[in-house]
């Protein structure tokens, strides 16, 4: 029997993979086919890198590979700080920023911005909304536990049958507990577009997995095939 391809899917998912910290991190996630790579400006993170440290490993990557700074309610010092020093193509903000702050933070740095929501219930799916017609991107995660130190990167997936069928008028990405074994499944059930991992390509937190890229890479960008 014929394999029959979604068309708007012939191609495969797009993929970030987010918290790349040391020279290799870059080269297994460009070398995999992944579209982005992430950079993460937060402390309290395990993959927490210094502004030099990420200037140097986004020089590294390959033309065309996305270069995404994940920021966490920054302010203008540490926005000019890092988007002076290291060069982007997306700014990624998992923190409390509100609408008029991503307006505020796309005229200052020139790039565009991709707003994260956690999203555990169908009530978070409206605040989704309040974010389409100004973030260039937005990215659909699990909310994280009110007791956690981090609001994203924390592993854990939401109920992804909450946003089946969905679509948002600006591109989107989804995110939250993706490991290579259940990524095909969350792009068929979701439709999503793009998606972004962090811990489920680690072999300790902070610490990525070139083979765990791979797989993950490979699971995503395979076409669905359809009956
Ligand atoms: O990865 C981190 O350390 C991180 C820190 C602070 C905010 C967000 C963070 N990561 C983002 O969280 C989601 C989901 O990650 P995971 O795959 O569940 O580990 C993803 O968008 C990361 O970019």
């Amino acid at each position: 029997m014929p394999v029959l391809i979604q068309p708007a899917r012939a191609l495969g998912c797009r993929v970030k993979i987010c918290g790349l910290s040391r020279p290799e991190d870059v080269a297994a996630a460009a070398g995999a086919g992944a579209t982005y790579g992430g950079f993460v400006f937060f402390g309290k993170s395990p993959r927490n890198v210094s502004i030099p440290q990420a200037r140097d490993l986004a020089l590294l990557a390959p033309v065309g590979f996305a270069k995404v700074a994940l920021l966490v309610d920054p302010d203008d010092a540490l926005l000019d700080a890092v988007t002076d020093a290291v060069p982007l193509d997306l700014i990624q903000l998992h923190g409390r920023e509100a609408p008029e702050r991503l307006a505020q933070i796309r005229a200052r740095t020139g790039l565009p911005v991709m707003k994260a929501v956690g999203v555990a219930t169908a009530d978070d799916l409206a605040t989704l909304d309040l974010y389409t017609g100004v973030a260039d991107q937005i990215l659909v995660d699990a909310k994280a536990p009110k007791t956690a130190d981090l609001p994203g990167g924390n592993g854990l997936s939401f109920d992804w049958r909450l946003i089946a069928g969905r679509s948002w008028s600006c591109p989107w990405m989804l995110a939250g507990g993706l490991t290579p074994d259940n990524v095909a499944e969350a792009i068929r059930l979701t439709g999503a577009p793009q998606v972004d991992v962090s811990s489920g390509v680690e072999s300790a937190p902070g610490l990525k997995d070139p083979t765990l890229i791979r797989a993950f890479t490979q699971a995503a960008l395979a076409p669905i095939p359809t009956t």
